[in-house]
């Protein structure tokens, strides 16, 4: 295989843009690109941050591109809330383009990803683009979906990028296949979902973004309906969404978003703080422990990932509910970019069919 061939992987979060370039062994460059808060306020939606993002990309990647002998043989995006749907790589079609630009199923950073491959696919001279296991896909078990009321399924906007690659680094690691394993695995970041995983799939999710699962450093997570009844009926649906999925949690009781900043608090004595935040790591182990049930409590070992992995301080704490459940793993931060490379060369190679949206 020539090493030259790499594919561009585009990854955009609510402040910054990620880029890299991967051939398919290795990393050959990143960049992050950093959205100032003023220049993303000017949009309304998301989606229309759009041609705003798709320029700094372009611009970033002519110059990375510049400096290296390199051939571009695919573009991948994160893909974002879209129909529910399986896992694996897709295609970029327009329908799927619709869906993520029109925000049909959720507004969020990870939608500019299929629009921004899509363009720079043209911007490449390449005929199709790819995204990898979009935020919206699972293989959830029917008995999952059900949520107490006909109509209303129960969502499952997670991480299954990070999720699975992550389960399958962790197989790798107890010498078992990643079909035969069995995980509960917590992607702790801005958003909280925790999953349980079963023969090489995602099984059952919480939503991360609103309405399920534990509270987050700025979403709501799961709450009483009568609460959400009297909100409805006080502010517009765009205002109780946002209220939801961006300004509560750690934020709404704290006034700061980042864990460190609540360690802080706790520190300087704040009571309130160490309250908030003893709810918080409950919550998760509550959470952790009905994943684990939905296997029956035959998992291979309880995951936890993302940007809150990386504090001791909350692992320990939260050790202290669900260390005894099984086997525990830490792998603080995420490999969305990796995970992204690599379902893009699994269908350039040959090896899987990319599936149609
Ligand atoms: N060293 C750390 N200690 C405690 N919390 C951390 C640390 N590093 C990151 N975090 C937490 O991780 C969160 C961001 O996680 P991340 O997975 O990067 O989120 P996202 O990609 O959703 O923005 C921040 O809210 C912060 O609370
Ligand atoms: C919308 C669900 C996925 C999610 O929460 O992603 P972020 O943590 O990147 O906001």
């Amino acid at each position: 295989m020539n090493s030259n061939e790499i594919v561009i992987v585009i990854n955009p979060g609510s402040t910054s843009t990620k880029i890299a370039l991967y051939n398919r062994t290795e990393l050959i460059n990143e960049l992050i690109v950093r959205h100032s808060q003023v220049d993303l306020d000017q949009f309304q939606k998301v989606t229309d941050q759009f041609e705003y993002r798709y320029q700094m990309v372009e611009d970033g990647l002519d110059e990375m591109l510049s400096k290296e002998d390199l051939h571009v043989v695919g573009i991948v995006g994160r893909g974002g809330i879209v129909k529910p749907l399986e896992g694996g790589t897709y295609r970029i079609n327009n329908s799927f383009l619709e869906d993520a630009k029109t925000g049909k199923y959720g507004d969020h950073a990870s939608n500019l990803g299929s629009m921004l491959a899509n363009k720079l696919a043209k911007h490449f001279n390449l005929d199709e683009s790819f995204t990898v296991d979009p935020v919206s896909a699972g293989n959830i078990w029917e008995k999952a979906r059900i949520s107490g009321v006909p109509g209303i399924e129960r969502n499952r906007r997670g991480h299954p990028l990070n999720m699975k690659m992550t389960a399958r680094k962790t197989a790798k690691q107890q010498n078992i296949t990643f079909e035969e394993a069995k995980y509960v695995i917590a992607h702790l970041g801005g958003g909280i979902s925790i999953a349980s995983v079963d023969g090489g799939k995602i099984v059952d999710v919480n939503d991360a973004l609103m309405g399920m699962g534990p509270f987050s450093p700025n979403r709501a997570g799961a709450l009483p309906s009568r609460g959400v009844m009297d909100l409805c009926y006080s502010m517009p649906r765009n205002e109780v969404e946002a209220l939801l999925s961006k300004n509560s949690g750690l934020k709404a009781y704290l006034g700061v978003d980042d864990l460190r900043d609540v360690f802080k608090l706790i520190d300087s004595g704040n009571e309130k703080a160490q309250l908030i935040y003893d709810a918080f790591v409950y919550q998760i182990a509550k959470e952790i422990g009905a994943y684990h049930v939905a296997l029956k409590c035959k998992a291979n070992g309880i995951i936890i990932t993302g940007g809150i992995a990386y504090s001791e301080r909350f692992i320990s704490d939260l050790k202290t509910y669900v260390e005894k459940l099984t086997n525990f793993f830490v792998y603080p931060g995420e490999n969305e970019m990796e995970a992204l490379a690599e379902g893009a060369f699994r269908v350039i190679d040959g090896k899987e069919m990319a599936l149609e949206y």
